[in-house]
């Protein structure tokens, strides 16, 4: 059912005036929320396939479940994909490419990319007003097969990674170059081992020393920023992973270079909203991986639960907005993959929007004079606030479906262009 304009933007009227009362303005909310970039992760619309060679299994430890039909199998499709469902989710996206999923007519080494491999992104990035971010694939490759990539204890495969990273870089650079907007680029390794190791510290030793020379050039951060992502553990790495939160907090903070907290790679109660502020201290950029791990690493599609508002309220709460790229990292192979995009994108961008829409200052008086009876009492008030009102009259504003209205639209699109792949 289509919603009427004018009941939107007469919602919109009344929500806003609920929202003055409590001190809030709502047009600095819609202003931030328009202009803050979700980098939508190209990799939910093939399952992590990419197009070096699709037909190699994903390895890693990571694992897109399910066989819903009408996946991307050419970077034309995978684009198309995106487009659609760019047209579903309001305000600003970036897109977040792998490095296997370069558009090229040659094969090319993973350690020989270069920026001419991934042109057709920045042509198209540059038609949609998209920002690109970037990954160095070190996974689904025969180097990967023993588990190891930059801490490998082989000289050969540890610089054949190496060399990757630093052609990486290149690309990266090449994309905020040509954007105008800097590229983050996130190095994850699945580096670890299966059962426990008798040397833990080898293989972290080789990873800093590796890491040291991939990143040894300079390049400007307003074309490039570096990210590393931790992780506790994966399938086939349980015992032990080289790369975990210390090893990278330790590195990222003493390297002046980004981190990126991957909301699934944790203890199941461990959560990354606690760490925001912490990392802050010691980190000038950080990257998010918003994401729904479902007993383990997942990568559900995110949903509007209680950790994507409480990541999204420390962002706000701290005024954090500007140093940060959230990104996002799903990949579910068992519904309609454009969906998915739309779904998680849009709860991820509704949860910032009622971080937005929060009364902090007076929720700060109120901790700051040991009122915590006031403190609970708003917070648990502003859940009901009319915040969904807001998010219909920016759904409106930017010609995106309102409500449910997107649906259709997918529908549409899965029997006329999905369907015939
Ligand atoms: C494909 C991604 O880079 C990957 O998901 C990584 O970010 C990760 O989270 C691995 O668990
Ligand atoms: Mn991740």
């Amino acid at each position: 059912m289509t919603i009427e304009k004018e009941k939107v933007i007469a919602a919109y009227q009344q929500a806003k005036e609920v929202f003055q009362q409590h001190g809030v303005d709502t047009e600095k909310a819609l202003e931030t929320l328009a202009q803050t970039p979700i980098s939508i992760h190209c990799w939910q619309g093939d399952d992590v396939k990419g197009f070096e060679n699709p037909d190699r299994a994903l390895s890693g430890g990571i694992q897109a479940t399910g066989n819903y039909p009408g996946a991307a199998k050419t970077p034309d499709q995978l684009r198309a994909d995106m487009e659609k469902a760019f047209t579903l989710i309001p305000g600003k996206k970036r897109v977040n490419l792998h490095a296997i999923y370069l558009d090229s007519d040659e094969d090319v080494a993973r350690d020989k990319i270069e920026p001419k491999h991934f042109e057709r992104w920045v042509t198209w990035a540059k038609a949609n007003d998209l920002g690109l971010d970037f990954n160095p694939s070190l996974f689904s490759h025969p180097n990967a097969d023993e588990g190891f990539t930059l801490s490998h204890p082989n000289d050969d495969i540890r610089q054949f990674w190496i060399d990757h990273v630093k052609a990486s870089r290149k690309v990266s650079e090449y994309f905020g170059k040509e954007l105008g907007t800097p590229s983050y680029m996130n190095i994850w390794i699945p580096d670890g081992m299966k059962d426990q190791p008798v040397d833990r510290l080898s293989p972290r030793k080789r990873l800093a020393a590796s890491l040291d020379e991939a990143l040894t050039e300079k390049i400007d951060t307003k074309y490039h920023i570096d990210a590393v992502e931790s992780k506790l553990f994966g399938i086939g790495a349980e015992a032990y992973t080289v790369g975990s939160n210390e090893f990278y907090l330790g590195y990222a903070a003493s390297r002046g270079i980004a981190l990126c907290l991957d909301a699934g790679h944790f203890h199941p109660t461990e959560m990354i909203s606690d760490k925001i502020s912490a990392c802050s201290i010691y980190i000038q950029d950080m990257q998010l991986h918003v994401t729904r791990p479902i007993r383990w690493d997942s990568d559900h599609i995110v949903s509007f639960d209680d950790e994507t508002q409480a990541i999204m309220r420390e962002i706000v709460r701290n005024n954090l907005l500007s140093r940060m790229s959230i990104g996002l990292d799903f990949f579910d192979a068992s519904i309609n993959r454009i969906a998915a995009w739309v779904i998680g994108t849009r709860n991820a961008q509704k949860a910032l929007l009622k971080a937005l829409l929060e009364p902090v200052e007076k929720l700060k008086e109120a901790e700051e004079s040991f009122d915590y009876t006031s403190r609970l009492a708003l917070i648990e008030e502003s859940h009901s606030l009319p915040w969904n009102a807001i998010w219909d009259y920016h759904c409106l504003q930017n010609d995106t479906p309102v409500g449910f209205d997107w649906m259709k639209d997918i529908k549409e699109y899965e029997a006329n262009v999905l369907a015939t792949r």
